[in-house]
């Protein structure tokens, strides 16, 4: 079981925490163009003749800059794109497979199988480049895979934090990255914008840098649209308006694009994480904005100071797209109205197949959406087992169950509590 509520928490770590984030486009770069640029969409065609490799100069300002940050004491976590780029390179492979182009479940499940195995094969050329950079200036570096679902069930996710702090303790800079093994849906959908996002919050950083292939945020892709403007500062993320029409999907080799960016912005923003966009190609201006440099360059999204229980139902309505819908009973209403968790025994019924921790939507009988929440549970074991209590499953089972479905902690209302008559829906926009 999870708790959201421990994601804005205290942080692990005295000194203030700085998370940075590099995707695969600006850590891969095009050798034969003549400004060996860091790839772009249409710059995967390197692969073909080998002339795509890792952007070695980008990751030694990189590392140069977390050098700069933690003597100027603070830790620094780094999230990491990359594995796919880099062992698809590894192993000559041209253009990064797309499980979206899969004919059968067949074929989309050996595709998957060899994206998975091209990330194991990049993961440690990855590993093994941040290790000898940072050795250099004999700065230690640790690995850390999470899935998203590592941060969304409890005691994973207290493990994680735990890990992470002990490292800062000892003045090591973790490198996260997804866990592409076991990640499946994050393959498929692929976003570590988005973890990145999970991990500052879950440590209570004070900065987020999302390092990208634009200086920062336009109100339109300044590449399409020559009346595009730059934005600096973003004061309030609810009110922002730009247009991403045209800058949604991310690079042939990343997964991302602004559209990720600024799911993330909205996440840490809500958690009070000061988040960045800045150039991949100048690390450097980390330390401008850290510093407070009239020169700094990039956009700053400044984070929202709201009540949490609110930002908890923005999250989960804004962010979590829930995977399924699971109706369940009166009884079960009044408990969840009154702050409890959701248990086997009231669920009814479940539409849509998903996942243990998915965010799932909870609704009455009356087909009233009253929550969403992370499920411990996936649909499949809930079709078998709901309206059974924990005493029931134990004994089919033969070993002792939780029946808790879903955490009070991790389910954000959107009904008003205070009435019982299913009229009135809450759902934010
Ligand atoms: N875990 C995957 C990262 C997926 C991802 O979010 O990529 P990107 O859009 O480059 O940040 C990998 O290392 O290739």
């Amino acid at each position: 079981m999870h708790n959201i509520t421990n994601l804005a928490s205290k942080p692990v770590s005295d000194r203030p925490i700085i998370v940075v984030k590099i995707g695969t486009s600006t850590l891969m770069r095009d050798r034969s163009s003549p400004r060996s640029t860091t790839i772009s969409s249409a710059a995967g065609e390197g692969l073909e003749d080998g002339t795509v490799e890792l952007a070695v100069s980008t990751l030694g300002l990189l590392v140069d800059t977390l050098l700069t940050l933690r003597r100027r004491k603070y830790d620094v976590i780094l999230v990491t794109s990359g594995a796919v780029g880099v062992g698809c390179r590894e192993l000559g492979i041209s253009k990064r497979p797309n499980v979206a182009n899969a004919k059968t479940s067949e074929e989309r499940a050996r595709i998957l199988a060899d994206i998975q195995a091209y990330a194991a094969v990049g993961q440690s050329v990855l590993m093994r480049t941040y290790d000898a950079l940072m050795r250099m200036a004999n700065q230690k570096t640790a690995q850390i895979l999470l899935t998203s679902g590592d941060l969304s069930t409890e005691y994973q996710y207290v493990n994680a934090k735990n890990t992470i702090s002990a490292l800062l303790r000892m003045g090591v800079i973790p490198v996260v990255n997804e866990n592409d093994t076991t990640a499946t849906e994050e393959l498929k959908y692929g976003d570590n914008d988005w973890l990145s996002a999970l991990v500052s919050t879950a440590v209570g950083a004070q900065w987020l840098f999302l390092l990208t292939d634009v200086d920062q945020l336009y109100t339109s892709n300044p590449r399409v649209d020559p009346k595009a403007k730059p934005i600096d500062i973003v004061p309030n993320i609810e009110s922002l308006q730009v247009n991403l029409s045209s800058n949604t999907t991310g690079t042939q080799w990343g997964t991302g694009g602004m559209k990720t960016k600024i799911t993330a912005a909205r996440l840490a923003t809500a958690a009070g994480v000061r988040v960045c966009l800045i150039h991949g190609r100048y690390p450097s201006r980390v330390v401008d904005f850290v510093g407070d440099s009239p020169n700094r360059r990039g956009t700053l999204f400044e984070p929202l100071g709201r009540p949490l229980e609110i930002e908890r139902k923005k999250w989960f309505s804004n962010c979590l797209p829930p995977r399924g819908v699971i109706t369940i009973s009166r009884e079960a209403e009044s408990l969840l109205r009154a702050g409890f968790s959701l248990h086997t025994s009231g669920v009814i019924s479940c539409k849509d197949r998903f996942e243990e921790n998915s965010p799932v939507s909870i609704c009455s009988e009356n087909g009233l959406e009253l929550a969403r929440g992370f499920c411990n549970y996936s649909s499949a074991y809930l079709e078998k087992y709901g309206g059974k209590s924990a005493r029931e499953i134990s004994k089919i089972l033969c070993f002792p169950v939780s029946d808790i479905v879903v955490h009070g902690d991790n389910l954000a209302l959107l009904v008003d509590i205070t009435s019982d008559d299913s009229e009135a829906n809450g759902f934010l926009p």
